[in-house]
């Protein structure tokens, strides 16, 4: 998802004929560094306009480019055709191969150069065929890079008098609506679509439609009061890979090449004018409102999309899921339509779009996808589980038979223990019963001899008896070094190799 702002960009075309005859005022000026574009009212008496009165100074317009003929003068026409191609069509194009809604719309008085932009003239092409070119161009490149399937669909249709007509239809063909998609505000079917592989078929299809096109429009007038719609739709299909799986985008580029507004129909009674004509200010008085309400500091207004056909066909295009480019061309003299185009195009370039990428992800290779994930990961942990059991079963091994071993030393302790109690009591009975030594006075002194080495005797035997015990005691109490065994370590290692391999 990306937020951009409607780019607008305005050219300013050459006087006209009429106009260097007569010798207009050139009444704009352009800051290319600054994206200014400056309008100077009239002077007093050389033009009766609505807006003169009003603004009485120049007036600044800050705009996304500012295209004049002058600033191209000395590289020629071709060259000015495709500096405006290149601000346009590559960021278009871009996007809508990305998977993004594009809508590039052109707007601005009768005479003003729409269709001059748009279309060209012979032998100096206009917008749609160098997007067509760098389109198919594009496909090829990418078609090779990533052996992704491209197609690319076109449709053709005029809104006039609120009825949209097919142009692309051999028998006339109309409808009172715009079937828009509810989701994704995406013009959907309806109108014949066809597909096309390269920018000759495009040319081919736009020659039919200009054909049809004129059994529909008041051209007797000289002016073009319908709107014509050009939508490619762009059918990707983007095979699996390593890294993804496989993805199907959608995204279309529309663009509206729209009818002029009629002045003489508001300004007279209407009866010499066509019913095209009111209708079709109309659509654009409501677009004018549209753009207004969308830049409007209330919050709570509501957008009239539906007060027309040629703004439900611009829904997604103004505040919507699209990225915009507003084409917005003006006559350097004519100071009030100029100003009006101008502060619309000011105005539009504040309105935020937020576009999606149109990108479906195939289910079943996704799941597989997900699946091989899942089940690289079971057998990373079946492999470390292994090495843990058998991690354990060694610790399990030097427990067993260190247990085995103290069971021993705890066992002759105790064998150890009952034979000392023995000598203590025989020792601790000797000292609580000794001899009776007046018997020993009474007998002569053989017997006072013999008995003094009985006793001297009996205190080795005790001496002994207390300096074993010493020992075994000795042996009982376990030093610290007692744990420092081999097999001790052993545990003490294995241990801290099982608890690294839980971490
Ligand atoms: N940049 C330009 N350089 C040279 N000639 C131009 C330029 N822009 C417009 N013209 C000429 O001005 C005339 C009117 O232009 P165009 O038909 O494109 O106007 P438009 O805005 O489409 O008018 P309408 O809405 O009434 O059809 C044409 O003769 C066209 O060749």
């Amino acid at each position: 998802m990306s937020t951009a702002n409607v780019r607008t960009i305005v050219r300013v075309r050459p006087k006209s004929l009429r106009e260097l005859s007569t010798n207009a005022v050139d009444l704009l000026t352009v800051d290319e560094e600054k994206k200014e574009i400056i309008i100077q009212p009239p002077p007093e008496g050389l033009e009766n306009s609505r807006h003169r009165h009003r603004v009485r100074g120049p007036r600044v317009f800050h705009l996304d480019e500012c295209f004049v003929p002058s600033v191209f003068g000395s590289n020629g026409q071709a060259s000015e055709e495709e500096a405006i191609f290149q601000r346009i069509g590559p960021y278009l194009i871009h996007s809508a191969l990305e998977g993004y809604n594009t809508c590039l719309f052109t707007y601005g008085q009768s005479g003003s150069g729409k269709t001059y932009s748009t279309i060209g003239v012979r032998g100096q092409a206009g917008l749609i065929p160098r997007l067509s070119t760098f389109l198919f161009n594009e496909i090829e490149r990418i078609e090779e890079e990533t052996n992704a399937v491209i197609r690319v669909s076109i449709s053709v249709v005029e809104v006039l008098n609120e009825t949209v007509y097919d142009l692309l239809e051999s028998k006339e063909s109309k409808e009172n609506d715009i079937r828009i998609d509810a989701s994704t505000h995406n013009f959907s079917q309806g109108f014949s679509q066809f597909e096309v592989e390269n920018a000759q078929e495009i040319d081919a299809f736009l020659r039919l439609a200009v054909k049809t096109r004129k059994t529909t429009i008041a051209d007797q007038y000289g002016k073009s009061y319908g709107h014509t719609a050009i939508i490619f739709k762009v059918h990707q299909k983007i095979p699996k890979t390593d890294k993804q799986g496989s993805m199907q985008k959608d995204s279309y580029l529309k663009i509206l090449d729209l009818g002029s507004f009629d002045r003489s129909s508001n300004r007279k009674s209407g009866k010499d004018t066509p019913s095209e004509s009111a209708a079709n200010n109309n659509s654009l008085s409501v677009l004018n409102r549209v753009i207004a309400s969308l830049t409007s500091k209330k919050n709570d207004l509501m957008i009239p999309y539906n007060d027309s056909l040629l703004t439900r066909l611009l829904r997604d295009a103004l505040g919507g899921n699209c990225r915009t480019v507003m084409l917005a061309c003006v006559s350097p003299c004519d100071f009030d339509d100029t100003f009006s185009t101008l502060r619309y195009a000011e105005a539009a370039r504040k309105i935020k779009n937020i576009s999606i990428l149109n990108v479906k992800k195939s289910y079943a290779d996704s799941n597989e996808n997900e699946f091989d994930t899942i089940l690289s990961t079971l057998e990373s942990d079946r492999v470390q589980m292994k090495r843990h059991e058998e991690h354990s079963k060694k610790l399990l091994a030097i427990i067993e038979d260190l247990k085995t071993e103290y069971e021993g030393r705890i066992r002759s302790l105790e064998s150890q223990n009952t034979a000392l109690k023995n000598h203590l009591c025989l020792a601790v009975d000797a000292y609580l019963n000794p001899v009776d030594l007046n018997f020993s006075k009474k007998s002569d002194s053989v017997s006072q001899k013999s008995f003094n080495e009985m006793v001297q005797a009996e205190f080795n035997s005790f001496e002994k008896d207390v300096k074993l015990l010493a020992n075994d005691f000795e042996a009982i109490v376990v030093s610290p070094h007692d744990f420092n065994t081999p097999k001790l370590r052993n545990i003490e290692e294995e241990s801290l190799r099982h608890d690294s391999l839980l971490d």
